[in-house]
């Protein structure tokens, strides 16, 4: 075993780093066929100082895809079926350098500054809204998502649901599992021919467009941005025009301040009388008391919900009113449908997320590529090869201030760059340098020197 290394050396470790076993190694790496492919043949795979030592942790039931090409690497992974408490999520997270979560875990400014070593977040999802991601990305912490691989299950689901919707399913089958026979037509109807609704025409809300198309809809969509429609969708100018023309109104906007509480008692009552609510947003994006008055009045026919401001840790945990005030006026609606933040939930989707994120964070730790990440700058430089064995890469995510690359190039000047890309988002920049002919004390020298320029956010040299 190579002598022990953060990956972010503190700076007792760095006396040890001329004898450290992994300085100039070319571990064989075990990055899957899809990271391959996008990499020369003979590319050297860089790594931190010692890929044992990368603590990860794993929160939400990752899938085991993901975990598997962490594994691979190496890392320590540490899996854990749930969402965590935040005291005990603070005591986890102070020991981690990689942490991934799903939806419910909110990594807040309280939380992250804990995370002492934490380099980098995974959410193995697509919304990001439970971390800070500015608090991260001013701390150095870059954070990944994934952007569309759950897009068509959630879009599947939505279908399913207006047909359950129409047809009353819900109470059907749950009448029959208590024993009785309720034969109806009455207020049940064929989602063909019927206006859908679409607010937020992203990712999952074009998907379903042009699913819904399929079933003989008609689709309208309401967007902040001006969208190209698909099929014969088309985008109406205002949310009250939507609500106003949809028999199915279907919820795919991201939770931010300007969707927070945007269906309540004003827009159910431009809804159409006897149409359907889905939201498989995020929670906050219903006022649930707004709904439980439409549904109580006969405003609306029924609803499908897969989220709520407050959900339960983890599975076989309580879904009431401790969790939510309202928990038991809504679970007594009729012709509602209540799911457990499901929408991303199948095979397929999991899969394909454990392997998108767990791919980036491999790529964020072991050669430094911000691409795909959501809070900091995307730089990624080619790949170094094995013909260039003496090679370091440079990693110093600073503030965005006047000056700095002058300081910065003072520093790495004096060695041959081989090559150096640098941007900046916000108040943060994120410089990456390929420095050759560099051996182990220089690359001690170089850390010591970028690190106490008062620019410093975090500096991590690779090779
Ligand atoms: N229930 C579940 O399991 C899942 C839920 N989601 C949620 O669905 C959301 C949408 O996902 P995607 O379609 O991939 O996102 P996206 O980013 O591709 O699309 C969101 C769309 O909403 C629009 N938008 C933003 N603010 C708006 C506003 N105030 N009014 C109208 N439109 C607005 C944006 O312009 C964008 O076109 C995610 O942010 C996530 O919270 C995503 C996946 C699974
Ligand atoms: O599958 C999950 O835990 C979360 C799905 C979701 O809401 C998302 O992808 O944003």
């Amino acid at each position: 075993m190579s002598a022990a290394r953060d990956i972010r050396p503190r700076q007792d470790d760095l006396a040890n780093l001329a004898s450290s076993p992994s300085a100039s190694f070319n571990s064989p790496s075990s990055h899957s066929s899809t990271l391959n492919r996008i990499v020369p043949v003979n590319a050297k795979h860089l790594k931190p100082f010692a890929t044992e030592d990368i603590k990860v942790l794993l929160l939400e039931n990752v899938n085991e895809t993901g975990r598997e090409i962490l594994s691979q690497q190496g890392y320590q992974v540490e899996f854990l079926k749930s969402s965590l408490p935040e005291d005990q999520l603070i005591e986890k997270i102070r020991d981690v350098h990689v942490i991934g979560i799903r939806s419910k875990t909110k990594l807040t400014a309280r939380v992250l500054k804990e995370a002492k070593n934490l380099i980098v977040i995974g959410c193995f999802c697509i919304g990001t809204n439970q971390v800070d991601l500015q608090y991260a990305a001013d701390q150095g912490i870059a954070v990944f998502n994934s952007p569309f691989s759950n897009s068509r299950s959630v879009a599947e689901l939505v279908i399913g649901e207006m047909v359950v919707l129409a047809r009353q399913l819900g109470d059907r089958s749950n009448e029959m599992h208590n024993g009785t026979w309720n034969k109806v037509s009455n207020g049940c109807w064929e989602i063909r021919g019927k206006t859908l609704g679409i607010v937020g025409y992203g990712h999952i809300g074009a998907q379903l467009s042009v699913l819904a198309e399929a079933m003989g809809m008609s689709v309208i969509y309401y967007d902040v941005l001006n969208i190209m429609s698909l099929g014969t969708a088309h985008q109406v100018e205002s949310l009250e025009q939507l609500l106003a023309q949809a028999d199915f109104v279907t919820l795919h906007v991201p939770e931010i301040a300007e969707t927070k509480g945007m269906i309540g008692p004003k827009q159910f009552e431009q809804m159409k009388k006897g149409s359907y609510l889905i939201n498989a947003s995020r929670g906050t994006v219903v006022d649930i008391p707004a709904l439980i008055d439409a549904s109580r009045s006969g405003k609306i026919a029924g609803a499908a919900l897969d989220v709520y401001p407050n959900e339960p840790a983890g599975n076989g945990d309580y879904f009431n009113s401790e969790l939510n005030t309202w928990g038991e006026d809504l679970r007594s609606l009729k012709n509602l449908i209540l799911t457990p933040h499901i929408g991303g939930s199948t095979e397929e989707a999991q899969k394909a997320i454990g392997v998108e994120v767990a791919q980036a964070l491999v790529r964020y730790a072991n050669e430094g590529s911000t691409q795909g990440a959501v809070n900091l700058p995307e730089v990624t430089l080619r790949s170094l090869t094995m013909d260039e064995p003496n090679h370091a890469r440079v990693i110093y995510i600073h503030k965005n201030i006047p000056g700095v690359l002058r300081k910065v190039n003072e520093i790495i000047g004096d060695h041959n760059v081989d090559k150096q890309m640098t941007d900046s988002r916000g108040d943060v920049a994120y410089l990456m340098a390929d420095i050759s002919n560099v051996d182990t004390a220089t690359i001690r020298d170089l850390y010591t020197r970028l690190e106490s320029l008062p620019s410093r956010i975090m500096t991590r040299i690779l090779y």
